[in-house]
């Protein structure tokens, strides 16, 4: 595995509260219930973007641009080192679906952390803790 991208998608919810849309994973068995922010494996060929872009319209139905790069971190882990890397996400069609996700959540930023997040998204949810 060499980069996943992963895309940040923010709204303004009830009473003009700032969210980010988060999936709960429903595979594989390590990852199961844990919460991350929807996208997927860069292919071979593929920008970020372009990777980004498939992994919304395979995953959540929608149709999206990619915008700023928020993060990127080189990570090892248990399953593998590779590059992560957050983009921010702009919706150009319907709302997204749980198409792959056990469930889809909107969450304010501050409470990021009080989910099961996969352990490479904390540092991801701190760094959007920290844009206002
Ligand atoms: N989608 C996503 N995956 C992440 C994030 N953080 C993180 O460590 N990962 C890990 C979990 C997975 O091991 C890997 C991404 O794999 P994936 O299963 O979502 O990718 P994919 O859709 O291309 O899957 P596949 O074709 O291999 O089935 O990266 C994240 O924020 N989003």
């Amino acid at each position: 595995m060499r980069t996943v991208v992963a895309g940040i998608l923010e709204r303004e919810g009830p009473g003009g509260v700032r969210q980010v849309l988060v999936g709960a994973r429903s595979s594989p068995a390590w990852a199961a219930g844990q919460w991350e922010f929807p996208g997927g494996k860069v292919e071979d060929g593929e920008t970020v973007a372009e990777a980004l872009i498939r992994e919304w319209r395979e995953e959540l139905g929608t149709e999206v641009e990619a915008g700023e790069e928020v993060y990127r971190r080189e990570l090892d882990t248990p399953i593998g080192a590779f590059t992560l890397v957050a983009l921010r996400v702009r919706l150009l069609s319907d709302e997204p679906r749980p198409l792959e996700h056990r469930a889809l959540a909107w969450v304010a930023p501050a409470d990021l952390t009080r989910l099961r997040l996969l352990t490479s998204n904390v540092a991801i949810a701190e760094a959007l803790n920290r844009t206002p």
